[in-house]
């Protein structure tokens, strides 16, 4: 049984081989993320010889133990499973943690399919089980959660940022939590102009109390 965790891939180095069609699937969401990417290849994909980003690098070799070097974490995803089965051995050896693209119980961690609403993330995986299950399932919560959860999350983050700065207690701050998850984009919008112009009247009486 994997462990689902969010990984924070800013500026780690990533080493990626293979440049086929799962190669390139991995990239682009390690770029999307923050990543270095080394992309190293024989044969790399013109969908990946493509991608102009500064993160970056493609390297037409063949795979060698040296290429590990200075590497956070590697993405086995080369078409010979003897190969992706020695690029693991070799990064178990210096402990660097391996995707095999092939098998997933031969691997540190795994890529689940994942939505992306603002800072709201829903994340779906069948650990291997079934690929297009895991599809269709996200298809489902794309339509339920659709982007207006973006707004949702975003609104819910500066309400309670809000709440946490004002004097109420502490269950009291709970409760109102708990009602705003469940309010609409409209609702939300509407109590944040409240406090923020309620705020604002505050600020003016304190201001007119300065000036007397
Ligand atoms: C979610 C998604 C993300 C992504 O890849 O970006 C993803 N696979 C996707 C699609 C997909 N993959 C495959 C098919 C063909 C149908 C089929 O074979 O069933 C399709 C469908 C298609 O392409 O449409 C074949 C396949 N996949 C794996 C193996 C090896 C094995 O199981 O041993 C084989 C057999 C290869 C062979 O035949 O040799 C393994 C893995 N695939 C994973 C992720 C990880 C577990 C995720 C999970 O189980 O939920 C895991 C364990 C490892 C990993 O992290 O790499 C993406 C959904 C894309 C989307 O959402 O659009
Ligand atoms: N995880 C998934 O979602 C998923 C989906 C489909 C397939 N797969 C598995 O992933 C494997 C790769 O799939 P693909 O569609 O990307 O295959 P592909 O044939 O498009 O790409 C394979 C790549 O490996 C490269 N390669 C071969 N020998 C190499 C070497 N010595 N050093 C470096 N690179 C080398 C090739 O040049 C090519 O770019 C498949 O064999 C399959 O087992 C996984």
């Amino acid at each position: 049984m994997m462990t689902p965790l969010l990984f924070n891939l800013n500026n780690k180095m990533v080493l990626v081989v293979g440049g086929g069609q799962v190669a390139h699937r991995r990239i682009r969401t390690l770029l999307k993320n923050g990543a270095q990417v080394v992309c190293v290849s024989p044969a790399i994909s013109e969908n990946l010889c493509n991608i102009k980003e500064a993160r970056l690098t493609l390297i037409h070799e063949n795979y060698g133990k040296e290429q590990l070097t200075n590497i956070d974490l590697v993405i086995a995803a080369t078409n010979s499973r003897a190969l992706n089965r020695q690029i693991k051995t070799d990064c178990q050896s210096q402990k660097i943690w391996c995707n095999r693209v092939d098998d997933p119980d031969d691997s540190d961690f795994i890529f689940p399919s994942v939505i992306r609403r603002g800072d709201l993330t829903l994340s779906v995986c069948t650990e291997g089980a079934s690929p297009f299950l895991t599809k269709k399932i996200v298809a489902d919560l794309a339509a339920e959660y659709d982007e207006s959860y973006a707004e949702r999350t975003a609104l819910l983050r500066v309400l309670r940022k809000k709440l946490f700065a004002g004097t109420a207690s502490k269950e009291e701050n709970t409760e109102k939590l708990k009602a705003l998850s469940l309010c609409s984009v409209t609702e939300l919008r509407k109590k944040l102009a409240e406090i923020e112009s309620s705020v604002t009247d505050d600020e003016a009486t304190i201001d007119e109390l300065e000036k007397n």
